[in-house]
């Protein structure tokens, strides 16, 4: 309209508000979009009529812009003399780049977060009724109904306040339509929730919370295991109240990430920053230079521009990797290696100090998870501190740069390009997102299928299945092939139509470059910059169109971190516990409850007391709780009600370390390390000698075994001591806990059968470990603690029988002596069954112990079917 005005005085004015019109709509809606989703602002249902209304409004407002844009362009052709009012046609542009996303969104939702659009309505209503006034003082009247981009700006002044209006009626409105709505405004970073907390939000309650899932971890890991993290997420950020809250709760980490105290550190921070500035300001001043040369030569005055070539080589070389990129890369390694050692081995220690409970009810590869990921924090600081950040400056920078260099169009272009590169970025993401669920789902069953059938080669081998397995996994393999073209298909797709755009957009902006270079309006040099500054504009866009997923999914990553650190050991030292002090070893049960669950008592009123040195043994029916004691000697759990004493200290005053040195544990199926048996026997004792480790395991009688093995002591006992068998591995166990030499032992008896040499071996082992200590054993055959110094039996969590071993035979009807009497039946009838010769008894008798008697389901069948209480009197007087 600016041919059109007068008086000229308006001009300006005019100007500044068709630059600022699109600008200031665009930014407030984006701002306050940014705002709402901070806050978790509720989204509003609006009716389909009510959502027409409003989207054929804003289609009118959209028409209107495009149709001025074309008004100009025809007229421009029409006649090369006409030069079409900047402002203005800047002011249609920007605002065809605004309205064209918030008209789709209208279309597309069902539910809005309403302030954003109602604000933006409200600046659009007032910029055109302004544009449109002045347009009326400054047009005579007699010309106004022929002035085109005047009617053009009254209909759409019109077309503002009928929006305004609905809009305001949306607002006032309360939600009484409750659409179901699959809404794309209110997606944010966190991913979609499909039950728990999700179904808070499907109503849209808490706007942000529903998304698809979108990492490459977060794929990587199986639905399930991320259920809870999800959950856990959004149900954190409904209590904090938006995102500003729940970031808030990271900054935790940042005495980590950034300690103060490492000067190191801080001073790679330091020059990361300088860094940034210093490629920022020589990102524009690089091509600017080589502009500087072009035109300096164009002049072709046989003069060398030296100096401006030196220039430019010495900015191309400080900014390249050579200059300090390199002494930013070495900075960013030294604080993400800083990053990762800290939070790394605070995730682990932590872990590691997290009581029984912890590591008996979470998925291990979950909290491996969370420790090996634990540096993703850092990369997620990095990221919006040193790529999303500086992007963004860039871009401003760029938009002023390019109008300073040709003018607003040349930028518009260019804007227009980058709004729609990161848009098509973000739309294919979105839309290869199920594609790539299903492909590394599908790798992963490849891969597991692999593991699966190499661990189980035995069973493969056993029902010769080996023609199956090669069909399965080819098959397995054909499904992730066939998921990979899927998902490249569209991800391809992406990448092509954002390089097509970026070609053309390119060609487009040199082409009209060109024409201004050859209207004589632009020199040459202005060209050459703006070729040269292409890289810098359009390489951020590829890292802000995919940033998206990046976030979301380090956000996962340290959500699973933090809730990690915050789970806190349920046994932890009191304030001012003291070291745990063994004299004799005395171990008393004073009153114990224990439960797992408080719904099922699992020990009730226990009371027992082991002098020094004395042998307990609990003995009874599975289930019974007989490791459950020993958990609670060992403090893996508190006791609920009572006490455990110690030589009269109670275990909850004294520290954890000290009470562990104090007790030794051999375990029912001891776990070794992948490492040599010197190794495993060792870590009982760290400094031990070698002679130490040897007279250890001659006590435990595996030293004979052990030299037997081609490398000896060297050898590598294989995963979790699979190369070793059960007998090797108890013993092996004893011996550990022989070279540590603690006051009090607790033993869980192996209850898989072992050959009953290999049993006597064990036995002889076992009364080494006891002798001088205070031993509690768990025995599942009877006979190995006769001689124990009292034998209780325990049945649902109460000791019902106790005494030495010939007393509670003497309990007629009891159950120590019907579980007596059960096993040596079943050696009976084994024994009559079978060959008399081989009785165990002999054996027991020979190593002067209890003889060593095994019972099989078989035996035991055959003892209730011949009718227990005979063979058990019999048993009984045959063992007096
Ligand atoms: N970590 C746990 N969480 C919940 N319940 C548990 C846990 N460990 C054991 N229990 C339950 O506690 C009860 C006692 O178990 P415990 O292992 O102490 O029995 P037990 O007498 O040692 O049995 P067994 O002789 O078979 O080893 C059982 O019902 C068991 O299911």
């Amino acid at each position: 309209m600016a041919e059109d005005r007068t008086p000229p005085v308006l001009y300006p004015a005019m100007a500044l508000l068709d630059y600022m019109h699109a600008p200031t709509v665009g930014f407030y809606y984006m701002g306050a979009c940014a705002f709402s989703l901070c806050i978790l602002q509720k989204s509003k249902p609006i009716s389909h009529k009510r959502r027409r209304g409003v989207f054929v409004l804003m289609t009118i407002l959209l028409l209107a812009y495009i149709t001025e844009v074309l008004y100009y362009f025809s007229r421009s052709m029409a006649d090369w003399q006409y030069e079409a009012p900047e402002p203005a046609a800047i002011r249609c542009l920007g605002s065809i780049l605004v309205w064209s996303p918030l008209t789709y969104s209208v279309w597309s939702s069902k539910s809005l977060r309403w302030h954003p659009y109602f604000g933006a309505i409200v600046l659009q209503f007032a910029f055109e009724t302004t544009t449109c006034l002045m347009g009326a003082f400054s047009i005579p009247v007699e010309t106004r109904s022929g002035n085109v981009p005047f009617v053009i700006a009254c209909i759409r002044a019109l077309a503002s306040l009928l929006l305004m209006l609905d809009g305001f009626v949306i607002l006032i409105t309360k939600h009484t339509e409750q659409e179901p709505s699959v809404d794309e405004e209110r997606q944010s970073l966190l991913p979609k929730q499909t039950n728990g907390a999700a179904a808070q939000n499907s109503n849209g309650t808490y706007g942000a919370i529903a998304q698809e899932p979108s990492s490459d971890d977060e794929e990587a890991a199986p639905a399930d295991r991320d259920k809870d993290i999800k959950a856990q997420q959004a149900k954190r950020l409904e209590e904090e109240g938006g995102w500003i809250g729940y970031l808030k709760a990271f900054a935790v980490f940042l005495p980590y990430l950034f300690p103060k105290d490492d000067w190191k550190v801080m001073g790679c921070l330091g020059l990361r920053l300088l860094h940034m500035i210093q490629e920022r300001i020589l990102n524009l001043l690089t091509p600017r230079q080589l502009g500087i040369i072009t035109n300096k030569l164009q002049k072709s005055d046989g003069i060398m521009p030296w100096k401006d070539i030196m220039l430019w080589v010495l900015f191309t070389y400080i900014n390249s990797y050579a200059g300090l990129g390199i002494i930013d890369g070495l900075a960013n390694l030294v604080i993400s290696n800083s990053a990762y050692r800290r939070i790394t081995l605070l995730a682990y220690k932590h872990v590691l100090g997290l009581s029984m409970d912890f590591h008996t009810s979470k998925d291990s590869g979950e909290v491996l998870k969370a420790v090996e990921q634990a540096s993703s924090l850092n990369s997620l600081i990095e990221m919006v501190l040193f790529d999303i950040c500086p992007i963004l400056l860039d871009l401003v920078v760029a938009m002023y740069y390019v109008t300073h260099l040709f003018d607003a169009y040349m930028a518009f272009i260019i804007l227009f390009m980058g709004a729609a590169y990161v848009c098509i970025g973000w739309y294919f993401t979105t839309l290869s997102q199920p594609k790539r669920r299903d492909y590394v789902e599908k790798q992963r069953t490849e891969s597991s299928t692999v593991n699966e059938t190499v661990h189980n080669w035995q069973t493969v081998a056993y029902f010769n299945r080996l023609t199956f397995e090669h069909n399965r996994y080819a098959s397995n393999i054909m499904s992730t092939i066939r998921a990979q073209y899927s998902y490249y298909f569209r991800s391809m797709g992406g990448h092509a139509a954002q390089d097509l755009l970026t070609t053309f957009g390119f060609a487009g902006c040199c082409v009209f470059g060109m024409s201004q270079i050859v209207t004589g309006r632009k020199p040459v040099g202005n060209l050459v910059t703006l070729i040269m500054y292409w890289h810098t504009m359009t390489s951020p866009l590829y890292v802000l169109s995919y940033s998206y997923r990046h976030i979301s999914s380090s956000l996962i990553d340290a959500e699973r971190l933090l809730q990690l650190l915050n789970t806190k050991p349920t046994v932890a030292d009191q304030e001012g516990a003291k070291d745990i002090v063994v004299h004799t070893g005395e171990v008393e049960f004073k009153d114990v409850d224990f439960h797992y669950d408080e719904r099922k008592p699992i020990i009730k009123g226990v009371n027992l007391k082991a002098g020094g040195g004395q042998t307990i043994a609990f003995v009874g029916e599975t289930g019974g709780g007989k490791s459950t004691m020993l958990k609670l000697l060992f403090r893996f759990y508190d006791v609920t009600g009572g006490s455990i004493m110690i030589d009269g200290q109670d275990l909850r005053s004294v520290t954890q370390s000290s009470l562990r040195d104090a007790l030794g544990l051999v375990p029912q199926d001891p776990v070794l390390f992948n490492q040599t048996i010197r190794q495993n026997i060792r870590y009982a004792k760290l400094d031990a000698t070698d002679s130490e480790i040897e007279d250890a395991c001659r006590a435990a009688a595996i030293h004979d075994d052990i030299v037997g093995f081609p490398d000896g002591y060297n050898s590598k006992v294989g995963e979790r001591g699979v190369r070793l068998s059960g007998g090797q591995l108890q013993r092996i166990a004893i011996a550990r806990v022989l070279l540590k030499n603690p006051k009090i032992v607790l033993l869980d008896e192996a209850t898989s059968a072992i050959d009953s040499s290999i049993e006597a071996l064990i036995q002889q082992a076992f009364r080494k470990l006891s002798q001088g200590r205070t031993t509690f054993v768990i025995a599942h055959r009877l006979s190995t603690i006769v001689e124990a110094d009292q034998i209780l039996v325990i049945e649902k969590g109460q000791i019902i029988e106790r005494g030495r071993h010939h007393e509670l035979l003497e309990i007629l009807g009891g159950k120590y002596s019907e579980l007596w009497t059960k096993q040596t039946a079943g050696h009976m009838s084994t024994a009559n069954s079978k060959a008399p010769s081989k009785t165990p008894s002999v054996k027991g008798n020979d190593d002067n112990s209890a003889p060593l008697i095994d019972i099989t389901p078989a035996e035991e069948d055959s003892a209730k079917a011949t009718g227990r209480r005979d063979g058990d009197d019999d048993a009984v007087e045959r063992r007096r």
